[in-house]
């Protein structure tokens, strides 16, 4: 894949979302996000028919606007929706399990240690989630942030393997995190909290 999808990673469900999801990623996508992440996940999150009808309507504004559509952890759904790629993360279904079963789809592998990182099948992924760098309250679950360092530390290694930061980025912050060798930054409620999505994706 080209890195340069990743420069400006848009991660979302409706959990996240305080007004409509799909006026708030048609708006990030007017304002420029290069790929989006559907994470339908957490207290609040629609299930069954609910989350496929979302997110049949999201998946319909990433190919009006010609940016990526992944679907996180949920590979039926990645399949209903003809997802270009999945993000699972260490506790989720392994990466190679995703790729014997969707050859041609993008595959993004979290991680956060250096043991995740030895142990994580890099040959059959398309890049790496890095994080959380920032504390995030986003997701509640988290583990403890990583910091930047980690980001420079995952490039040193794998100097070729696109990769994103992720967790507590804001526009201010996301400046460091590119500094440390990152192609992009992930980002959920530097968005879904903003209130101008075009001015926050703008200074992202
Ligand atoms: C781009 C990106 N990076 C990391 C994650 C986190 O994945 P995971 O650890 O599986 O946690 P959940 O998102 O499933 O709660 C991500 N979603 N996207
Ligand atoms: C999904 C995820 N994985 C690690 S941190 C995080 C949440 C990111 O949300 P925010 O950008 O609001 O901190
Ligand atoms: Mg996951």
């Amino acid at each position: 894949m080209e890195a340069q999808l990743l420069r400006k990673y848009f991660i979302m469900g409706s959990q996240d979302c305080e007004r409509n999801p799909v006026d708030i990623l048609t708006e990030a996508a007017q304002a420029g996000v290069t790929a989006f992440q559907f994470r339908e996940k957490g207290p609040g999150s629609l299930i069954g028919l609910k989350k496929v009808m979302l997110g049949r309507q999201l998946r319909k504004i990433c190919y009006q606007h010609s940016i990526p559509f992944i679907v996180n952890d949920d590979l039926e759904l990645a399949e209903v929706l003809d997802a270009d790629g999945i993000h699972v993360g260490q506790d989720d279904v392994n990466a190679e399990e995703v790729r014997a079963r969707f050859p041609d789809k993008m595959i993004g592998l979290s991680i956060s240690t250096l043991a995740e990182l030895e142990q994580s099948p890099l040959s059959v992924i398309d890049y790496l989630g890095a994080g959380p760098i920032f504390p995030t309250g986003t997701k509640k679950d988290a583990k403890t942030p990583v910091g930047t360092k980690w980001i420079s530390q995952v490039r040193k290694q794998l100097p070729h393997l696109p990769l994103v930061g992720i967790g507590g980025i804001t526009t201010i912050s996301a400046r460091d995190v590119m500094e440390a060798g990152a192609d992009g930054v992930a980002v959920i409620s530097a968005i879904t909290k903003a209130s101008d999505i075009q001015k926050a994706v703008n200074q992202l």
